[in-house]
């Protein structure tokens, strides 16, 4: 029998990390597409790291769906320095809610993971078969175990209990509601507001970390929001499924390009001291592709978009 996913617009669905990037760019999503029985918590209304405060919470509620976009994130460097708290409280936050879902017999849950899941050296680009064929990066090991625990998680409550909890590993994301922070953020924002500092103090050049060489692949929330709603309609598949746009750039291609948004004057140099990370992890995304998904936002858009968004968040 075909089973039919968020037809229902009163469906009650739980977006847990709905003030983050992507729990944000889900909610508006949602929003967008008619949904009105939205529940929502912010991490001082509900800490998703306490297991009974979870579980009553979904005794109260009980969401028929769930995207669960909660968690503790950050760039090479927070990972590298904080290992022990992005193992803990992924671990935490992903298994009380999988958990307390399959308790109050929730219809259908979105575990989002990262690309930081598959081995450091793996084949380029990246296939859903290659996880756990290799060594992790080692900056990111602690965040990548606790994904591959939630990906491992999701498909035994699918085994055991017959739950419909599909896992989608998204490549490196940018967008709105993006975390800025100087030194725990991802490349993209941290060179956004770099270049914008620069500018406006006038200093003569940027330190970019690493070498430059390193290849990342960029979505924006957006984009990847409305591959997740398309997901949750369409994929009920134990196997893990990558989002991505298909295609990478250099770090230094990146910073030209920010440069260029930005619209400053001054050099670039390199902190060969900073973490190179992961070499390159393009997503191999022909699996989504042939279900009918394709990511809209080209890097150039996105770019100008988020920029804006950080210039009207100093304002
Ligand atoms: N950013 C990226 O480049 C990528 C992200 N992802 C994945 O996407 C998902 C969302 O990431 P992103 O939106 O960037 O992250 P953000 O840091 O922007 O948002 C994380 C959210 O999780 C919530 N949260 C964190 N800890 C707790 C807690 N203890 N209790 C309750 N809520 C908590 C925060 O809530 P509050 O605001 O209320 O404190 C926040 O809204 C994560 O699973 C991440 O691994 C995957 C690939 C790339
Ligand atoms: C999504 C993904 O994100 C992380 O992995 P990452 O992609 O390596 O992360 P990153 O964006 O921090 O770095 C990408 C590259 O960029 C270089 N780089 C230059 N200058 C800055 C800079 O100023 N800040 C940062 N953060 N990086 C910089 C940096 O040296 C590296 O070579 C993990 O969370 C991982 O677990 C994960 O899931």
């Amino acid at each position: 029998m075909t089973e039919f996913y968020l037809q229902d617009k009163n469906a009650k669905i739980y977006i847990a990390g709905h003030r983050g990037m992507v729990g944000s760019a889900i909610y508006r999503k949602l929003q967008k597409e008619g949904f009105s029985n939205l529940i929502v918590r912010t991490s001082s209304e509900l800490d998703l790291r306490d297991q009974l405060a979870v579980q009553n919470f979904f005794n109260e509620e009980k969401p028929e769906y769930v995207f669960l976009a909660a968690a503790k994130v950050g760039g090479i460097v927070a990972n590298n320095t904080y290992r022990g708290d992005f193992i803990y409280e992924n671990l935490m936050i992903q298994s009380n809610i999988i958990e307390s879902a399959r308790k109050v017999e929730v219809k259908k849950l979105m575990f989002l993971g990262s690309s930081c899941i598959y081995p450091k050296l793996a084949p380029q680009p990246l296939k859903e078969d290659y996880l756990l064929t290799g060594e992790l990066e080692p900056t990111n090991e602690p965040y990548a175990i606790a994904k591959i625990a939630g990906i491992k998680m999701c498909e035994a409550y699918r085994d055991q209990y017959g739950c419909n909890y599909i896992s989608v590993m998204p490549t490196n994301l940018y967008g709105l509601n993006d975390n800025y922070h100087p030194e725990n953020s991802h490349v993209l924002p941290a060179l956004i507001r770099r270049f914008h500092e620069a500018s406006e103090s006038g200093s003569n050049s940027v330190t970019i970390w690493g070498t430059g060489k390193p290849k990342r692949e960029f979505l924006f929330a957006d984009d990847l929001a409305d591959a997740c709603f398309f997901l949750m309609q369409n994929y009920n598949e134990k196997n893990l499924i990558n989002v991505g746009c298909g295609e990478d750039i250099s770090i230094e291609e990146l910073a030209y390009k920010v440069k260029k948004v930005v619209g400053y004057e001054g050099s670039i140099d390199f902190d060969v001291t900073k973490p190179d990370g992961t070499p390159r992890k393009l997503m191999d995304v022909s699996k989504l592709t042939k279900l009918g998904w394709k990511s809209q936002i080209s890097l150039e858009k996105g770019l100008s978009v988020a920029f804006e968004d950080y210039i009207n968040s100093v304002k």
